[in-house]
This record gives C-alpha cells, sequence and structure tokens, in this order.
C-alpha cells in the first residue's frame, strides 16, 4: 500500500498577522504539491490563513479541540468551530497539552471522536518521555498511548499518528533511524490489532521531534513514517518548504 506523505507544521503559540505572508509564500511555491501539506496556525489566524490559501492545496488545521460541540466553556474552541473557519485537521493529544493541560489519553480519545463528528481529520499525538526511554519503557509507552487515545471506529481517511518523542521537540536531537522505526512498525502493529490490518496500513503514522530540511529526507524515507509533524522549522516558509520537498520524495 503507498501511503501518500503528509508535511505537516504546528506553529504552536507562534503567529501573528505578519505570519500570513509564510503561507502566502508557500502556496505559491507549490501550486501542486507531490505531497499533503497542512499548516496549523494558531486558531486565531485560521480564517485568514484559509483566505490566504484559497484555490491552492495546502490544508489548515486547529492545534485542539474540545469533546462538546458548542456551550458554557469559556475560552475553548469547539471541532465545529475550527471547521467552520476552514481546517479540514486537528491536532490532538500533543505532549505539551498532556503536559500543561493534563490531558489523558482518554481525554484524547473523546476529542478524536468530536474532531471526526465535525468532519475533521484528527491528528493524534503520542510519544514517551526521556526518563520513559531510559527506563527502556518506549514501546509499552507508546503503544499504550496509541491504543487509549485512537477511538473505536477509527478509518485510515480521518486519523493520522504523529509519533513525537517529548525529548526531541524543541531540543535539536533526534531518536536514530533504527529507533524510529522501531517505534512506527509497533504503532503500526498496534493499530492492526486494535483495528485490522487494511485500517492500520492506511493510517498514516508521523514522526516529530527536530524535523529540519537537513535530516527530513532521511526520516521520511525510513519504513512506515509517512511523513512529519514539524513546529520550529515549519514557521519560516523557506525552511518548512525544505521539508515539503523531502516529502514529496
Ligand atoms: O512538537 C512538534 C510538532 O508538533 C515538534 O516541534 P519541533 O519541530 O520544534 O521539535
Amino acid at each position: 500500500m503507498t501511503r501518500r506523505k503528509l508535511a505537516a507544521g504546528n506553529w504552536k503559540m507562534n503567529g501573528l498577522r505578519t505570519a500570513l505572508a509564510e503561507i502566502e509564500a508557500l502556496r505559491d511555491a507549490f501550486p501542486d504539491p507531490g505531497c499533503d501539506v497542512l499548516i496549523c496556525p494558531p486558531a486565531t489566524l485560521l480564517a485568514q490563513s484559509a483566505l490566504a490559501a484559497a484555490g491552492s492545496s495546502i490544508r489548515l488545521g486547529g492545534q485542539d479541540c474540545h469533546v462538546a460541540a458548542s456551550g458554557a466553556h469559556t475560552g475553548d474552541i469547539s471541532a465545529a468551530m475550527l471547521s467552520d473557519s476552514g481546517a479540514t485537521h486537528v491536532i490532538l493529544g500533543h505532549s505539551e497539552r498532556r503536559a500543561d493541560h493534563g490531558e489523558s489519553s482518554a481525554l484524547v480519545a473523546r476529542k478524536t471522536e468530536a474532531a471526526w463528528a465535525a468532519g475533521l481529520t484528527a491528528i493524534i499525538c503520542v510519544g514517551e518521555t526521556e526518563a520513559e526511554r531510559d527506563a527502556g519503557r518506549t514501546l509499552d509507552i507508546v503503544t499504550t498511548q496509541v491504543i487509549e487515545s485512537v477511538p473505536d471506529g477509527a478509518i485510515a481517511l480521518t486519523t493520522v499518528v504523529a509519533y513525537e518523542p517529548v525529548w526531541a521537540i524543541g531540543t535539536g536531537r533526534t531518536p536514530t533511524n533504527a529507533e524510529i522505526e522501531e517505534v512506527h512498525t509497533a504503532i503500526r502493529g498496534a493499530l492492526a490489532s486494535r483495528f485490522s490490518t487494511d485500517v492500520a496500513e492506511g493510517i498514516r503514522i508521523l514522526y516529530g521531534g527536530s524535523v529540519k530540511p537537513g535530516n527530513a529526507a532521511e526520516i521520511f524515507a525510513l519504513r512506515d513514517v509517512d511523513g512529519g509533524l514539524v513546529g520550529g522549522a515549519s514557521l519560516k516558509a523557506s525552511d518548512f518548504a525544505g521539508i515539503i520537498r523531502a516529502a514529496e520524495g
């Protein structure tokens, strides 16, 4: 099965209106990209990003959503609101949200169901801490997060998993190629036993954590790696362009 690669940028809490120029630059540089391209700007910029990306194949995503479709939840944003602002995807269970907001895998699963109900594709993040890796618990931690965070009924079209080792995020450090392959293969195996081989073979598994233009091609060529979820290097179109080209292969 050939899975089309996905180059996804997570801007996190970065970007004022001036950052829209980065989306315009990507739109102009990649009129017909040979991979899927996704930018997840802060929610404040989603609607304007959708205008900037209009007519291009750049897709937009949110960085979180609430489990409810609407209601008395001050400061929160629903999946329907993301969709209404032009998003087709949403990142869920990022380690920064698991750490900063105490999000459990059970909550991530409920958010994923909310995302699906609004027609969004969920990018479900998992990853071990450095202490967990040092203790030899990486595969156990990551596969448990996958099993608990991906709800029943997952289909490949609307489910993406992102493996992001916590210790590799924003540090310039990455696992070895063999370590990345080992985890991605384990994730696909966990998806196969939970769902079916067909579903597992269709779900894209992204690697995230210090992906740069200089290491992207090597990482994206690894077995079971279907693209990247990129933080810092997605903020500048000139950097992200190199990563998109790596995903185009
Ligand atoms: O957390 C990440 C993407 O979601 C990765 O961040 P960096 O690419 O900055 O390491």
